[in-house]
């Protein structure tokens, strides 16, 4: 699928920076990095490509980025699409949920409503997605750093990853590369590992073997539907 529209093209010294050593995996991973203004999304995109904590960014500009890597040994090409919060239920459209493996849902630890309004935003991702496209999210806290200023509770974040089955990750983009790596890496697996279950599973239903199986466990179904039916009182 095409890369999703942006309001700017990616910056070039940052695409250049990160395909410049040119390796291709054929598979590569989309992800989208959505949440408030002010969580620190341009924060944990830039650590994650160049390790570095840059401290302002323009929070008007939607972003995509392309990043060359190696991942348990595999190569791999990421495309990040940093969204800007617009604040009116716009800031992801509905061909860039399509474009993602991944949502990459970000809140501050610092901020209440940042992590309330993560519901919205997942919500409204599911509703534009089938249950067979599995599309994998993820949940960052960033800010770690600021941990004595934290409002939110361990329990809220639990209930919010099964009820949206979400991966957990908690990062500071100004303190730790580690725990940015960790959140952009665990992403990354688990769309690979979400990916080939789905290949597995589209291989297992395409063997003729199983497709008869399973056209005769229908057709037996249907059949017992439509004895039971007429069988039933008419009122
Ligand atoms: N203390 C602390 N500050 C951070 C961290 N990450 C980002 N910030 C600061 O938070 C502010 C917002 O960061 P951005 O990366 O611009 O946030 P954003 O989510 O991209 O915001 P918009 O582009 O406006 O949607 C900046 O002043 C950053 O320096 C962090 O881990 N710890």
């Amino acid at each position: 699928m095409p890369l999703p529209s942006s309001s700017k093209d990616p910056k070039p010294a940052m695409e250049e920076k990160h395909s410049k050593h040119g390796f291709h995996s054929g598979k590569d991973i989309n992800i989208v990095v959505a949440g408030m203004k002010g969580v620190g999304k341009s924060a944990l995109t830039v650590r994650y490509l160049t390790r570095r904590f840059i401290g302002d960014y323009d929070s008007e500009m939607e972003a995509v980025y392309t990043h060359n890597t190696v991942l348990d040994g595999k190569s791999l090409t990421v495309h990040i699409l940093d969204t800007a919060w617009q604040g009116d239920g716009t800031e992801i459209k509905e061909d860039q949920i399509l474009w993602a493996d991944a949502i990459v849902l970000v809140y501050s630890i610092t901020d209440r409503t940042s992590f309330e309004k993560l519901r919205e935003i997942a919500d409204f991702v599911l509703s534009k997605r089938s249950d067979e496209t599995k599309l994998v999210m993820t949940l960052v806290s960033n800010k770690c750093d600021l941990i004595h200023m934290q409002k939110v509770s361990e329990v809220e974040v639990t209930q919010f990853c099964a009820e949206y089955n979400c991966l957990f990750f908690e990062a500071s983009a100004s303190e730790s590369s580690a725990s940015v790596l960790n959140a952009f890496n665990g992403t990354c697996r688990q769309v690979r590992l979400t990916n080939r279950k789905r290949e597995k599973l589209l291989r297992f239903m395409s063997n003729p073997a199983v497709a008869a199986k399973l056209q005769i466990r229908n057709s037996l179904k249907s059949l017992t539907e439509m004895k039971w039916r007429s069988r039933a009182p008419t009122m």
